[in-house]
């Protein structure tokens, strides 16, 4: 009998597994989808620690769990893309398809999101999940269900530097080398980046990021953020500063150099989420011409745009994973990403068999350092 053990987060630092009914499907469009991986995601752990992230509190129990693939095991009446048994990656978030920004192409932007593992809604970590047809996504042939667990991070990382527009030639630094930060990089070379400095406060996660998608990286110090972004352009040789600067760490000093770190009439886009409110240095964007965006989840195209990044060998997404852990160390594996030993571990479905092999090789020692420093970049 399969099951729908569920990994639920009661309170925070307070979690348990409980079997629930497996969904029936309510719309003729939908899909039942048996879930294989789920990656865990900086928000989940900070829903697990804090209870909250913003103005979204958990205040009754919830599933945790975003970043899932699976397997479709029943369709609506009225699907016509896909199949029992076809291989897919699931998008968490579903709009309500009627409001202005529904309506004007930007349905991330809709107020009504019923969102996986954002409260009040549960998440994706269970054995069973419906959802709309149209927000499953069929995988190629040569696309893993593992890596499928990895589009949701990396359609983040496509919004953002969509909202970018970076261009062929031109040079983008990145603000933080964790998950979203390094596809950030990943993605800005796929769009034709030919420079993509990579910037933390740990050196482990730069020697990391230069051997993945970063031409060079620059640790960041303490120092004032005019004096860092000073140092970051010229260590990196920017000339008259970067193209583009996206931010993907969401933390205060980060955000402030970045002004400093772009060019006249450059690009900044926020996607790092952290404090609510952060001092910005506005002369500074005044004075350059600056265009800055925001950039949150992601919207029409992305997931789409994603797959065939990974199919097309131009973003590897498995380089990230660190290990596969089954689905009753769920907890344990949580405590692994909080402690900042991993980039990123999938949790398999609680129908799936994994032998729980983990490979935590990011330096911990750079890591503990980096934790006395203040960092957790987290939400
Ligand atoms: N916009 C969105 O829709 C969206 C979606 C998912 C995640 N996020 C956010 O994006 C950010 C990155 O996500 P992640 O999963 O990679 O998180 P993460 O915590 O793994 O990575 C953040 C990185 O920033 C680094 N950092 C901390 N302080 C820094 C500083 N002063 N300068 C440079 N780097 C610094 C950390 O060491 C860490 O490596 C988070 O803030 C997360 O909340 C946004
Ligand atoms: O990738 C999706 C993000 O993790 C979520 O939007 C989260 O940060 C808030 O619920």
């Amino acid at each position: 009998m399969a099951s729908n053990l569920s990994f639920i987060l009661n309170k925070p630092n307070d979690v348990s597994f409980e079997e629930r009914p497996v969904p029936k499907l309510q719309h003729a469009h939908d899909v039942l989808v048996a879930i294989n991986y789920t990656g865990i995601c900086g928000s989940d752990v900070h829903y697990w620690q804090h209870g909250a992230i913003g103005h979204f509190v958990v205040k009754d129990p919830m599933v945790l769990g975003h970043e899932s693939a699976g397997t479709v095991v029943e369709v609506g009446s009225a699907v016509k893309t896909l199949r029992k048994g076809d291989r897919i990656a699931l998008e968490p978030g579903y709009p309500c398809r009627r409001c202005a920004p529904c309506l004007s192409g930007h349905y991330n932007l809709c107020p009504d999101m019923v969102f996986a593992a954002t409260p009040p809604y549960h998440g994706t970590l269970t054995g069973f999940w419906t959802a709309p047809s149209d927000f499953c996504y069929k995988l190629p042939d040569n696309v893993s269900l593992q890596e499928g667990a990895l589009i949701e991070p990396l359609a983040v990382a496509v919004h953002i530097v969509k909202q970018a527009r970076v261009q062929p030639g031109q040079s983008v630094v990145v603000m933080g080398a964790g998950p979203v930060g390094l596809l950030c990089g990943a993605v800005a070379r796929a769009f034709g980046a030919t420079k993509v400095v990579a910037v933390d406060i740990v050196q482990g996660k730069l020697d990391f990021a230069r051997g993945y998608a970063a031409t060079h990286t620059y640790l960041s110090q303490r120092v004032s953020a005019e004096e860092n972004g000073r140092r970051l352009v010229a260590e990196a040789d920017l000339g008259g500063g970067a193209d583009v600067v996206i931010d993907a760490s969401g933390a205060g000093p980060s955000i402030q150099a970045s002004l400093h770190v772009v060019r006249m009439g450059g690009t900044y886009v926020q996607g790092g989420m952290g404090k609510a409110d952060i001092s910005f240095p506005i002369m500074a964007l005044c004075l350059k011409e600056v265009t800055a965006r925001g950039s949150f989840r992601y919207g029409s195209g992305d997931y789409k745009l994603a797959i065939e990044l990974v199919a097309a060998g131009k973003v590897d997404v498995k380089a990230l994973v660190n290990g596969v852990v089954p689905f009753k160390d769920a907890e344990e594996a949580f405590k692994k990403v909080k402690e900042g030993q991993v980039i990123k571990i999938l949790i398999a479905g609680p129908n799936e068999k994994v032998d729980g092999a983990m490979d935590t090789s990011v330096d911990e020692k750079k890591l503990k350092e980096a934790k006395a420093a203040g960092s957790t970049g987290c939400c």
